[in-house]
């Protein structure tokens, strides 16, 4: 019989609304000198910094031998030019357990009165070094995924994911901004997407306690009507024209839908979108494990398919990167080989 793993769940799911909860304060109030922009230029913030440490913080509790394979780390932080961003990070990492206690989280020895120091609080940001690899088990924690979204005010996503083996396990991803009900766009906001291997994909009150049950998703396997494409916000991440050529290969009229990080799995896993496209520019432009694990596993369980731009499917044990694939193809089954075709033919005529 697989696992369920029921306790990882749990723990998963409280690391990520605590985390939640602290992104989408510390948006209203962010001062301009608490963003920065990595070697790579693109930006990352006091949230990003301190939602690992909340998350990082809550799984070595629970789980004190998994390592973490986490988009950040604390070298900025511990240098002298880093000083005040640390301050303002060990303050919200510390202030985050002061809210109520969740599920499970007494247990683990949290809660008003704990309190870790500075220099705890930057060795577990660095617990996310992690190099990951094909065997045993990790996780993978993107603390904001879509940080230029973040900054916008628009979409990201605080994603969480087990891997065993090279396989994912399990996936929970928090959105913030994300409308619960895709069609009443200006309705409540904030949903928290959880998806076990063999057990389905669901939506769930991003808030613990607040009403609402559990929504199973399920991707129609019949073929779906004025599909349209999910892609990434920012033009400089993914392809445009090359998903152009392949909408209009398909017959797909409808505009794409445009949204910053893994919020665009959870939008075509409620079918808020028919297929997520995302061809690199480039074949530097690497693909990291924490920006598609838990997307991955909430695609398949809610019936869909995904693949690399090739048709193979995403491996997730080379280490940090995903660097046997490139880009990705995400929908339902039927429309997917009809997709990948079209990728194919586009593939084709560029090279003619
Ligand atoms: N210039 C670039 N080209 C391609 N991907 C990029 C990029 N800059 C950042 N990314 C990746 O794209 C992710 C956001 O996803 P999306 O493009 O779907 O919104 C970023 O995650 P972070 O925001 O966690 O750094 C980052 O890993
Ligand atoms: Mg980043
Ligand atoms: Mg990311
Ligand atoms: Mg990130």
């Amino acid at each position: 019989m697989s696992q369920t793993y029921e306790a990882e769940k749990q723990v998963a799911i409280a690391a990520v609304r605590r985390a939640c909860a602290l992104t989408a304060s510390v948006f209203n109030k962010l001062a301009k000198n608490e963003t920065l922009l990595k070697e790579d230029e693109s930006p990352v913030t006091i949230g990003d910094y301190s939602a690992q440490a909340v998350i990082g913080t809550v799984l070595c509790r629970a789980f004190p031998d998994d390592p973490i394979v986490g988009e950040e780390d604390a070298a900025y932080l511990r240098s002298e030019r880093g000083v005040a961003m640390r301050k303002r990070i060990v303050e919200l990492t510390n202030e985050a357990f002061t809210a109520p206690l969740q599920l499970g989280e007494k247990e683990w020895g949290l809660g008003p009165s704990y309190a870790q120091s500075p220099e705890q609080i930057m060795d577990i940001i660095d617990r996310g070094s992690y190099s990951g690899g094909r065997t045993g088990r990790f996780w993978t924690l993107d603390p904001i995924d879509g940080t230029k979204g973040f900054l916008r005010g628009e979409q990201y996503a605080v994603c969480l994911a087990l891997i065993k083996d090279a396989r994912v396990e399990l996936g929970v991803m928090g959105c913030p901004n994300l409308p619960v009900d895709a069609s009443s766009p200006d309705g409540a906001r904030g949903c928290l997407f959880v998806a076990a291997r063999g057990a389905g994909a669901w939506q769930l009150p991003l808030t613990a306690g607040d009403p609402g049950a559990p929504v199973r998703l399920t991707i129609p396997t019949c073929a779906q009507d004025a599909l349209n494409l999910l892609e990434p916000a920012e033009a400089t991440h993914s392809r445009r024209s090359f998903n152009e050529r392949v909408a209009e290969l398909l017959g797909i009229t409808r505009a794409p839908t445009r949204m910053d990080s893994q919020a665009k799995y959870c939008a075509l896993a409620r079918s808020d979108g028919g297929v997520y496209l995302r061809i690199p520019h480039d074949v530097r432009d690497r693909a990291m494990i924490w920006d598609h694990a838990p997307g991955s596993v909430l695609v398949e369980e809610a019936g869909g398919i995904i693949t690399d731009s090739r048709g193979l499917p995403l491996y997730f044990g080379l280490g940090r990167t995903l660097d046997g694939n490139f880009g990705v193809i995400a929908s339902g089954k039927p429309v997917h080989a009809q997709v990948l075709e079209g990728v194919k033919k586009v593939m084709e005529e560029e090279l003619t």
